[in-house]
């Protein structure tokens, strides 16, 4: 059978039945209550042994998720070897700069044919590898059984059970099918592409574009000068991900525009928050301290200027965010430099 002819076989009853989450953070635990409420067995893994007791005893993360309460069918554990026994799907939602590691600890025990997923949104530092990347050479797996997550979810939002949609994407389609069904249910949407180059650089790219926004939101420049960065961060965004084989209109999906307008617009984004208080003239080192979540756009950001000069591809956005972390930018100076070019540009 080929790959078309399975699609046509997929009913919603190869839906997974049980799945394993690795990371009890905000997203972790957030897309296990969306797997759960689409029917799924779902077992997290939290580092903290007293985190899985509150998840699995209280149906609660209090820390990370503060009054939500989590379906009966989610619960949580610190033995890896518990929660992936018998995964038919394993989602991976640790900070990126972490996944190697983590998955060196986890390689012998995901079973063999279950098909491994990314949540993360941010690229390898020292290797500029995207996180399926790092899944495909640290597990030693096809490509074809990995796939991504990616789209405009805030988690708190969806942890309130606003509507939201978000894209799998996958070489494989009949896998990014798979994984779409699992994870869909009356207020989550999952559509399904196989540009995961596209759809992986999306997610990355918006948060670099966010801290954008957070900066001169903390300077106390207006909806302009915010219009004008979002929308040449989308060019930035498109050029880069093409540059590194994307197709375009993956960027103006969920997993890019989608994802970009969320993230510029919530105060809920770490990304943002982090910019803000950049903007509002902390240092990088303070601003960091004062995180408790994961702002990924603050890792990311070296390894995408390296990717970006190893293609030629320009970056004034992106580079103008380098200089005001590196404290050689003032923020009051980022909004008027969207492009390097003194002559006028075409758009
Ligand atoms: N929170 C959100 O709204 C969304 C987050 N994401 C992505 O999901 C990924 C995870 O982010 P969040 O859950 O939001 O972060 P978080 O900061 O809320 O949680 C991270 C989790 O990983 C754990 N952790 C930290 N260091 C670790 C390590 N070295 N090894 C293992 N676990 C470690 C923490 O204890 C925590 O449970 C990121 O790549 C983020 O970009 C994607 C979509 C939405
Ligand atoms: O990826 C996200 C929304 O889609 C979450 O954004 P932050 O990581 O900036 O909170």
């Amino acid at each position: 059978m080929n790959s078309s002819d399975a699609l046509d076989t997929l009913t919603l009853d190869a839906k997974a039945r049980k799945v394993a989450v690795l990371g009890a953070g905000s997203w972790g635990t957030t897309f296990s209550k969306i797997l759960a409420d689409g029917g799924a067995d779902v077992a997290v893994w939290a580092r903290r042994p007293e985190l899985a007791r509150e998840i699995t005893e209280s149906n609660r993360n209090s820390d990370y998720l503060p009054g939500i309460n989590l379906p009966e069918r989610v619960t949580a554990s610190a033995s890896l070897p518990l929660v992936l026994e018998g995964a038919e799907q394993v989602f991976l939602s640790v900070p990126s700069q972490s996944l190697r590691a983590n998955l060196e600890a986890v390689r012998e025990l995901i079973p063999a044919d279950a098909i491994v997923v990314s949540l993360m949104k941010g690229v390898e530092k020292g290797t500029g590898l995207r996180m399926s990347e790092v899944i495909e050479q640290v597990l030693g797996i096809d490509a074809d059984r990995i796939a991504v997550v990616s789209g405009p979810n805030l988690a708190l939002e969806i942890a309130k059970e606003q509507p939201t949609a978000a894209v799998v994407s996958s070489r494989s389609l009949e896998n990014a099918t798979l994984v779409a069904m699992t994870a869909t249910n009356p207020y989550f949407r999952s559509f399904v592409n196989t540009d995961v180059i596209g759809t992986e650089f999306g997610g990355v790219l918006k948060n670099l574009i966010a801290v954008a926004i957070g900066i001169v939101d903390g300077v106390g420049y207006g909806e302009n000068t915010k219009a004008s960065i979002i929308t040449r961060g989308l060019v930035e965004m498109t050029d880069f991900a093409v540059a590194y084989g994307a197709r375009p209109e993956t960027l103006s999906g969920l997993a890019g525009l989608g994802d970009l307008i969320a993230t510029c617009e919530s105060s809920l984004s770490r990304n943002n928050t982090a910019g803000r208080l950049l903007g509002q003239g902390y240092t990088f080192t303070d601003v960091v301290k004062q995180m408790n979540q994961t702002a990924e756009g603050l890792s990311s950001v070296g390894p995408v200027l390296e990717l970006a000069l190893a293609k030629g591809v320009e970056m004034p956005i992106v580079s103008q965010v380098a200089g005001v972390l590196a404290g050689t930018l003032n923020p009051r100076d980022i909004a008027p430099h969207l492009t390097t070019d003194p002559m006028p540009q075409g758009e």
